[in-house]
């Protein structure tokens, strides 16, 4: 078994045992379940800075990324950095991470969040939007096309964005259909932990135009994005480059910065 059928196996019983905890209609009743969310997608597609940044404690990659830091510190951080989403990784077992870190950076920014999680289920989705989430992300590693086409429907009718993550193009085919606006690309093989920037550059032109292109993992330097750009990536998410630093909202203001000069220089 690699480590994304050790975690989709966990991630199956844990979603049965908070149905039994948790019934669907305390999560319909939560206050934030009325809240308008915002949409990423839109943010992307205006003239914003593309980054999506990460808040990730740890990963089954990395072992300890940073374990020190107050997940409303990081959101504010991100937000004044003028990043155009923030995304929060709420798997607690191999990442570190809870629904509560959403519900408390969703008190702190009103930047769109992604709902960064293993969603093999309707149920993680209404959890999604009861915590605050504008976003959730759902991968084609795990799931067949009908479970991506309905899972997608469902996010979209609760107004949720859904960021679709492909690792090849295998994985691509069988996300064209789902109704989505964004399809990422994820650098990193999630079963080997192989990451390659190149992996963007070769599936870009396999991605029809109607989806906004995302970029995913692996990315340390403004100069990745710059080339990124020239495939029509729009959003990129950078989670390890930022949180391995001690003021990841700093990081991201640095970097955005960079990114602007290196833009107008460009121009
Ligand atoms: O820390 P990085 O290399 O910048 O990567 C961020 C993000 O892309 C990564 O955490 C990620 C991409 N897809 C995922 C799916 C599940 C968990 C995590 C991920």
């Amino acid at each position: 078994m690699n480590i994304l059928d050790k975690i989709i196996a966990d991630k199956y019983r844990e979603v049965e045992l908070k149905k039994s905890l948790i019934p669907v209609s305390q999560l319909e009743s939560s206050k934030l379940f009325e809240r308008d969310t915002v949409s990423l997608a839109a943010n992307l597609k205006s003239s914003s800075s593309g980054i999506i940044a990460e808040h990730k404690r740890r990963s089954p990659s990395k072992a300890v990324i940073n374990q020190n830091l107050n997940v409303q510190d990081v959101a504010v951080g991100y937000e004044n950095a003028g990043v155009s989403g923030i995304s929060v990784l709420t798997d607690c077992k191999y990442f570190g991470g809870s629904l509560d870190d959403l519900v408390y950076a969703r008190a702190s920014v009103k930047t769109p969040i992604l709902r960064k999680e293993f969603i093999i289920d309707e149920y993680q989705i209404l959890e999604a939007k009861a915590y605050g989430a504008d976003v959730i992300l759902l991968i084609a590693a795990v799931l067949d096309k009908n479970q991506l086409n309905r899972l997608a429907d469902f996010a979209k009718k609760l107004k949720l964005d859904v960021l679709l993550e492909v690792h090849d193009l295998q994985e691509l085919e069988k996300s064209l259909d789902a109704k989505v606006d964004m399809i990422g690309v994820n650098n990193r093989n999630l079963k080997t932990f192989e990451v390659d920037i190149a992996n963007s550059k070769n599936l870009a032109s396999k991605i029809p135009d109607h989806f906004i292109k995302v970029s995913e993992s692996g990315i340390s330097n403004t100069i990745a994005i710059s080339e990124l750009k020239e495939y029509g990536y729009k959003g990129f998410l950078v989670g390890e480059n930022f949180m391995k630093t001690t003021d990841p909202g700093k990081a991201a203001t640095d970097f955005i910065f960079e990114l602007e000069t290196q833009f107008k220089k460009s121009v």
